[in-house]
Protein backbone atom coordinates (compact mmCIF):
# COMPACT_ATOMS: atom_id res chain seq x y z
CA UNK A 1 0.00 0.00 0.00
CA UNK A 2 0.86 3.71 -0.86
CA UNK A 3 2.14 5.70 2.12
CA UNK A 4 -0.40 8.32 2.53
CA UNK A 5 0.35 11.48 3.74
CA UNK A 6 -3.52 12.84 3.78
CA UNK A 7 -4.17 16.38 2.98
CA UNK A 8 0.03 17.67 2.24
CA UNK A 9 -0.57 15.92 -1.02
CA UNK A 10 -1.94 18.51 -3.97
CA UNK A 11 -4.90 17.89 -5.85
CA UNK A 12 -4.83 18.05 -9.85
CA UNK A 13 -7.27 17.46 -12.71
CA UNK A 14 -5.81 16.66 -15.87
CA UNK A 15 -7.95 18.38 -19.04
CA UNK A 16 -8.35 18.84 -22.39
CA UNK A 17 -10.37 20.98 -24.89
CA UNK A 18 -9.35 19.96 -28.81
CA UNK A 19 -6.26 18.57 -27.32
CA UNK A 20 -4.86 21.94 -26.10
CA UNK A 21 -4.09 20.16 -22.68
CA UNK A 22 -3.80 21.66 -19.42
CA UNK A 23 -3.31 20.82 -15.47
CA UNK A 24 -6.06 22.23 -13.37
CA UNK A 25 -5.00 22.97 -9.77
CA UNK A 26 -8.11 23.90 -8.00
CA UNK A 27 -6.57 26.68 -5.52
CA UNK A 28 -9.61 28.72 -4.03
CA UNK A 29 -7.58 30.94 -1.57
CA UNK A 30 -4.47 30.91 -3.74
CA UNK A 31 -2.30 29.09 -0.89
CA UNK A 32 -0.09 27.32 -3.85
CA UNK A 33 3.26 29.16 -4.71
CA UNK A 34 2.66 28.33 -8.20
CA UNK A 35 6.66 29.56 -9.51
CA UNK A 36 7.39 30.12 -13.09
CA UNK A 37 9.72 26.90 -12.57
CA UNK A 38 6.67 24.65 -10.60
CA UNK A 39 4.53 25.12 -13.73
CA UNK A 40 7.27 24.00 -15.97
CA UNK A 41 8.00 21.27 -14.41
CA UNK A 42 4.23 20.23 -13.98
CA UNK A 43 3.83 20.86 -17.80
CA UNK A 44 6.94 18.82 -18.67
CA UNK A 45 5.72 15.62 -20.79
CA UNK A 46 8.27 13.33 -19.56
CA UNK A 47 9.51 14.70 -15.43
CA UNK A 48 6.26 16.07 -15.06
CA UNK A 49 2.57 15.50 -15.70
CA UNK A 50 2.64 17.33 -19.47
CA UNK A 51 0.42 20.12 -20.70
CA UNK A 52 0.51 23.02 -22.80
CA UNK A 53 -0.27 25.78 -19.52
CA UNK A 54 -1.79 25.27 -16.10
CA UNK A 55 -5.10 26.47 -15.17
CA UNK A 56 -4.95 27.61 -11.48
CA UNK A 57 -8.46 28.06 -10.23
CA UNK A 58 -8.75 30.57 -7.65
CA UNK A 59 -11.69 32.39 -5.72
CA UNK A 60 -11.92 35.94 -8.01
CA UNK A 61 -11.19 38.88 -5.65
CA UNK A 62 -12.75 41.37 -7.75
CA UNK A 63 -15.85 39.64 -8.15
CA UNK A 64 -17.01 38.52 -4.87
CA UNK A 65 -18.75 34.39 -5.50
CA UNK A 66 -17.07 34.15 -8.95
CA UNK A 67 -14.08 32.24 -9.98
CA UNK A 68 -10.70 33.25 -12.02
CA UNK A 69 -8.73 31.63 -14.18
CA UNK A 70 -4.87 32.12 -12.91
CA UNK A 71 -3.91 30.71 -16.76
CA UNK A 72 0.07 30.06 -16.98
CA UNK A 73 1.91 28.93 -20.67
CA UNK A 74 3.98 26.24 -20.39
CA UNK A 75 7.09 27.25 -20.26
CA UNK A 76 5.98 29.43 -16.76
CA UNK A 77 4.58 32.86 -18.58
CA UNK A 78 1.49 34.52 -18.01
CA UNK A 79 -0.94 34.87 -20.55
CA UNK A 80 -3.90 37.11 -20.82
CA UNK A 81 -6.77 34.31 -21.95
CA UNK A 82 -6.89 31.10 -23.06
CA UNK A 83 -10.02 29.89 -25.17
CA UNK A 84 -9.68 25.50 -24.72
CA UNK A 85 -8.42 27.05 -21.18
CA UNK A 86 -11.39 28.39 -20.43
CA UNK A 87 -14.16 25.64 -21.66
CA UNK A 88 -12.05 23.23 -19.58
CA UNK A 89 -11.79 25.55 -16.62
CA UNK A 90 -15.68 26.44 -16.76
CA UNK A 91 -16.43 22.76 -16.94
CA UNK A 92 -14.58 21.77 -13.91
CA UNK A 93 -16.36 24.14 -11.83
CA UNK A 94 -20.15 22.74 -13.24
CA UNK A 95 -18.97 19.46 -12.80
CA UNK A 96 -17.31 19.96 -9.61
CA UNK A 97 -20.38 21.95 -7.87
CA UNK A 98 -18.87 25.00 -7.76
CA UNK A 99 -20.93 27.24 -9.38
CA UNK A 100 -24.83 27.17 -9.79
CA UNK A 101 -26.53 26.79 -13.47
CA UNK A 102 -25.28 25.91 -16.39
CA UNK A 103 -24.34 29.80 -17.51
CA UNK A 104 -22.11 31.87 -15.39
CA UNK A 105 -19.09 34.04 -15.60
CA UNK A 106 -15.20 33.31 -15.40
CA UNK A 107 -12.77 36.44 -14.73
CA UNK A 108 -9.49 36.43 -16.52
CA UNK A 109 -6.97 38.56 -16.97
CA UNK A 110 -8.39 39.48 -20.40
CA UNK A 111 -11.99 40.04 -18.53
CA UNK A 112 -14.46 38.56 -17.56
CA UNK A 113 -16.12 36.46 -19.89
CA UNK A 114 -19.56 34.55 -19.75
CA UNK A 115 -19.88 30.85 -20.63
CA UNK A 116 -22.85 28.37 -21.01
CA UNK A 117 -22.72 24.80 -20.80
CA UNK A 118 -25.47 22.80 -22.88
CA UNK A 119 -26.58 19.13 -21.82
CA UNK A 120 -23.97 17.06 -24.39
CA UNK A 121 -21.07 19.38 -21.95
CA UNK A 122 -20.41 21.83 -24.86
CA UNK A 123 -19.20 24.80 -23.89
CA UNK A 124 -20.22 28.35 -25.40
CA UNK A 125 -17.68 31.32 -24.19
CA UNK A 126 -18.17 34.86 -25.05
CA UNK A 127 -15.01 35.86 -26.08
CA UNK A 128 -15.37 39.67 -26.14
CA UNK A 129 -14.54 41.83 -28.92
CA UNK A 130 -11.44 40.37 -31.39
CA UNK A 131 -9.60 43.91 -32.68
CA UNK A 132 -7.59 44.10 -36.02
CA UNK A 133 -5.27 46.46 -35.38
CA UNK A 134 -2.71 45.97 -37.73
CA UNK A 135 -1.30 44.15 -40.56
CA UNK A 136 2.33 41.98 -39.77
CA UNK A 137 4.30 39.13 -40.99
CA UNK A 138 6.11 36.03 -39.84
CA UNK A 139 8.99 35.02 -40.81
CA UNK A 140 9.86 30.89 -41.28
CA UNK A 141 13.25 29.92 -42.14
CA UNK A 142 13.73 31.86 -45.59
CA UNK A 143 9.55 31.73 -46.25
CA UNK A 144 7.61 35.38 -45.09
CA UNK A 145 4.02 34.92 -44.59
CA UNK A 146 1.94 38.19 -44.62
CA UNK A 147 -0.52 38.41 -41.80
CA UNK A 148 -3.01 40.66 -39.73
CA UNK A 149 -2.76 41.29 -36.32
CA UNK A 150 -6.13 40.52 -34.11
CA UNK A 151 -6.47 41.39 -30.46
CA UNK A 152 -8.52 38.68 -28.66
CA UNK A 153 -7.15 39.65 -25.45
CA UNK A 154 -3.54 37.96 -26.26
CA UNK A 155 -1.60 39.03 -29.21
CA UNK A 156 -1.98 36.76 -32.50
CA UNK A 157 -0.79 37.18 -35.81
CA UNK A 158 -3.11 35.54 -38.83
CA UNK A 159 -1.43 34.43 -41.97
CA UNK A 160 -3.28 32.88 -44.49
CA UNK A 161 -1.13 29.85 -46.59
CA UNK A 162 -2.19 27.23 -49.57
CA UNK A 163 -1.31 24.66 -47.26
CA UNK A 164 -0.58 23.04 -43.65
CA UNK A 165 1.75 20.40 -44.36
CA UNK A 166 4.81 21.61 -45.49
CA UNK A 167 5.15 24.27 -42.35
CA UNK A 168 7.67 23.44 -39.67
CA UNK A 169 6.62 24.61 -36.47
CA UNK A 170 9.03 23.03 -34.12
CA UNK A 171 10.97 26.34 -34.65
CA UNK A 172 9.32 29.56 -33.51
CA UNK A 173 8.20 32.01 -36.35
CA UNK A 174 10.37 35.42 -36.15
CA UNK A 175 7.84 38.08 -35.69
CA UNK A 176 8.42 42.08 -35.95
CA UNK A 177 9.03 43.06 -31.84
CA UNK A 178 7.58 46.96 -32.76
CA UNK A 179 3.68 45.51 -33.46
CA UNK A 180 4.18 42.42 -30.86
CA UNK A 181 6.15 43.57 -27.74
CA UNK A 182 5.12 41.19 -25.35
CA UNK A 183 5.35 38.07 -28.12
CA UNK A 184 2.53 36.77 -30.21
CA UNK A 185 0.61 33.44 -31.05
CA UNK A 186 1.12 32.66 -34.87
CA UNK A 187 -1.87 31.28 -36.82
CA UNK A 188 -1.02 29.47 -40.30
CA UNK A 189 -4.84 29.51 -42.07
CA UNK A 190 -6.21 27.87 -45.02
CA UNK A 191 -9.84 28.84 -46.23
CA UNK A 192 -11.34 25.66 -47.40
CA UNK A 193 -14.83 27.28 -47.98
CA UNK A 194 -16.69 31.11 -46.89
CA UNK A 195 -17.95 28.65 -43.49
CA UNK A 196 -14.83 26.49 -42.89
CA UNK A 197 -11.04 26.86 -42.57
CA UNK A 198 -7.99 24.70 -40.88
CA UNK A 199 -5.39 25.99 -38.68
CA UNK A 200 -2.15 25.46 -37.17
CA UNK A 201 -0.94 27.27 -34.91
CA UNK A 202 2.66 28.04 -33.08
CA UNK A 203 1.86 29.29 -29.37
CA UNK A 204 3.44 31.97 -27.66
CA UNK A 205 5.33 30.27 -24.12
CA UNK A 206 4.42 26.95 -25.52
CA UNK A 207 5.75 26.01 -29.12
CA UNK A 208 3.14 24.29 -31.79
CA UNK A 209 -0.23 22.84 -29.78
CA UNK A 210 -2.77 20.71 -31.04
CA UNK A 211 -5.20 23.71 -30.56
CA UNK A 212 -5.58 27.10 -29.42
CA UNK A 213 -9.28 28.88 -28.67
CA UNK A 214 -8.26 32.62 -29.24
CA UNK A 215 -6.28 31.58 -32.22
CA UNK A 216 -9.29 30.07 -33.93
CA UNK A 217 -11.03 33.43 -33.27
CA UNK A 218 -8.27 35.28 -34.33
CA UNK A 219 -8.38 33.48 -37.26
CA UNK A 220 -11.90 34.16 -38.14
CA UNK A 221 -12.00 37.38 -37.54
CA UNK A 222 -8.87 37.82 -39.68
CA UNK A 223 -10.60 36.17 -43.12
CA UNK A 224 -13.58 37.63 -42.54
CA UNK A 225 -11.01 41.26 -42.47
CA UNK A 226 -9.34 39.91 -45.47
CA UNK A 227 -12.27 39.54 -47.33
CA UNK A 228 -13.75 43.22 -45.99
CA UNK A 229 -16.00 41.84 -43.52
CA UNK A 230 -16.35 42.78 -39.79
CA UNK A 231 -19.27 39.40 -38.94
CA UNK A 232 -19.60 35.47 -39.89
CA UNK A 233 -18.98 32.58 -38.90
CA UNK A 234 -17.16 29.62 -39.39
CA UNK A 235 -16.32 26.05 -38.52
CA UNK A 236 -12.37 25.90 -37.84
CA UNK A 237 -10.46 22.63 -38.05
CA UNK A 238 -7.45 22.31 -36.11
CA UNK A 239 -5.49 18.93 -35.48
CA UNK A 240 -7.13 18.28 -32.20
CA UNK A 241 -10.40 18.51 -33.25
CA UNK A 242 -12.89 21.27 -34.31
CA UNK A 243 -14.79 24.25 -32.79
CA UNK A 244 -17.12 26.89 -34.40
CA UNK A 245 -16.84 30.28 -34.04
CA UNK A 246 -19.19 33.21 -34.43
CA UNK A 247 -17.75 36.70 -34.95
CA UNK A 248 -20.95 39.81 -34.44
CA UNK A 249 -20.88 43.00 -34.44
CA UNK A 250 -19.47 43.60 -30.43
CA UNK A 251 -18.80 40.41 -29.35
CA UNK A 252 -17.91 36.56 -30.64
CA UNK A 253 -18.30 33.34 -29.15
CA UNK A 254 -16.31 30.50 -29.38
CA UNK A 255 -17.79 27.04 -28.99
CA UNK A 256 -16.41 23.66 -28.11
CA UNK A 257 -15.62 20.75 -25.96
CA UNK A 258 -14.37 20.09 -22.50
CA UNK A 259 -12.71 16.36 -22.07
CA UNK A 260 -11.61 15.50 -18.50
CA UNK A 261 -8.57 12.69 -18.44
CA UNK A 262 -7.72 11.94 -15.10
CA UNK A 263 -7.66 13.09 -11.27
CA UNK A 264 -5.08 12.43 -9.04
CA UNK A 265 -2.42 14.17 -5.88
CA UNK A 266 0.51 15.74 -7.20
CA UNK A 267 3.41 14.48 -4.57
CA UNK A 268 4.80 17.22 -1.80
CA UNK A 269 7.72 16.20 -2.33
CA UNK A 270 8.05 16.54 -5.87
CA UNK A 271 6.39 19.83 -5.57
CA UNK A 272 9.09 20.96 -3.22
CA UNK A 273 11.66 19.92 -5.50
CA UNK A 274 10.22 21.52 -8.45
CA UNK A 275 10.26 25.40 -6.78
CA UNK A 276 12.83 26.47 -8.82
N1 LIG B 1 -4.12 27.83 -25.95
C1 LIG B 1 -4.77 29.01 -25.58
C2 LIG B 1 -3.93 30.26 -25.59
C3 LIG B 1 -2.94 30.25 -24.45
C4 LIG B 1 -2.17 31.54 -24.29
C5 LIG B 1 -1.19 31.82 -25.40
N2 LIG B 1 -0.17 30.82 -25.53
C6 LIG B 1 -0.56 33.20 -25.14
O1 LIG B 1 0.56 33.27 -24.62
O2 LIG B 1 -1.21 34.19 -25.46
C7 LIG B 1 -6.13 29.18 -26.21
O3 LIG B 1 -6.80 28.14 -26.35
O4 LIG B 1 -6.56 30.30 -26.45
Amino acid sequence: MWPRVGTVHIPFVKGHGTENDFVLLPDPDAALDLTPARVRALCDRRGGLGADGVLRVVRDREHPGAWFMDYRNADGSVAEMCGNGVRVFARYLLDDGLVEGREFPVGTRAGVRDVRIDEHGEVTVDMGKAAVFGESEAVLGDRRFPGVAVDVGNPHLVCRVERLDDLDLTVAPEFDRAVFPDGVNVEFVVVEAPDRIRMRVHERGVGETRSCGTGTVAAVTGVLHASGHQTGAADVDIPGGRVRVVIGDDTCTLTGPAVFVARGEIERSWWESAAE
